[in-house]
C-alpha cells in the first residue's frame, strides 16, 4: 500500500506541474493507519447508513472493497452515485491533505456507505498520510501572481489539531481556508 500510495501521490503532483518529489516522497515516512468495517446485513437499508457522509481527513486513502455488491457511494453533482466493486481494485480517493497541498485543484470528496438486505459488506481502507515532517499547506510551485493560497499552512501536529477540536456543524476543509 505504500509504494501505491507513493506512486499515486507522484502521479497526482505530476499532473498539477510540480517537478519535486518531496511531497510524494513524504508519503515513504509516513503514517499508515488501516480501518476494517463489516456493515451487517440490515433488514431496513433504507433507514440507516454503513457510514455517514463523510470527507476523508487523509492525504490518499485506498480501499479494498471485499464485497461483489456496491455499499460506498460518492457524492456527484449533487447525487449518491455507487461504486461497483472490481476483483482485485483498489479504489484510491482523496483526503483533506492533497486538497490542501493542491490548493483546492484536487477535492476530497464526499462519500458515505450504505447497508445491504441481505448480505454482509467488509472493506479494508488504509488512510496514507505524509510524514509528520512536512508542512500541510499548498505547494510552493501552486502560488504566485494571480494564485494565492487557499488553505493556510499548518504542521502536522497543527492539522490534527485543528482536525481533532473542529467544530462538527462546519465543514473541516472550509476551516483552513485563509
Ligand atoms: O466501507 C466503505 O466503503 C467506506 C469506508 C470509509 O469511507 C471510511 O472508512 O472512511
Ligand atoms: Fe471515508
Amino acid at each position: 500500500m505504500r509504494e501505491a500510495a507513493i506512486s499515486i501521490v507522484k502521479f497526482i503532483t505530476l499532473a498539477l506541474g510540480i517537478q519535486q518529489t518531496q511531497i510524494s516522497e513524504s508519503f515513504r515516512e509516513g503514517l499508515y493507519d488501516v480501518r476494517m468495517n463489516c456493515y451487517p446485513p440490515c433488514p431496513e437499508p433504507e433507514r440507516v447508513l454503513g457510514i455517514v457522509p463523510h470527507a476523508d481527513n487523509s492525504g490518499i486513502t485506498l480501499l479494498a472493497d471485499c464485497s461483489d455488491f456496491p455499499g460506498l457511494q460518492f457524492l456527484k453533482d449533487g447525487k449518491w452515485v455507487g461504486v461497483e466493486p472490481i476483483e482485485g481494485a483498489i479504489v484510491a480517493n482523496i483526503g483533506h491533505i492533497i486538497e490542501v497541498m493542491s490548493n483546492g485543484i484536487y477535492k476530497a470528496p464526499e462519500h458515505r456507505a450504505v447497508v445491504n438486505k441481505l448480505k454482509e459488506r467488509l472493506s479494508i481502507v488504509t488512510f496514507c498520510y505524509p510524514c509528520p515532517f512536512i508542512d500541510i499547506g499548498p505547494a510552493e510551485e501552486l502560488i504566485g501572481e494571480g494564485n494565492l493560497p487557499v488553505y493556510k499552512k499548518l504542521t502536522h501536529e497543527g492539522y490534527f489539531s485543528s482536525f481533532f477540536q473542529r467544530n462538527l456543524d462546519e465543514s473541516f476543509i472550509d476551516s483552513l481556508e485563509i
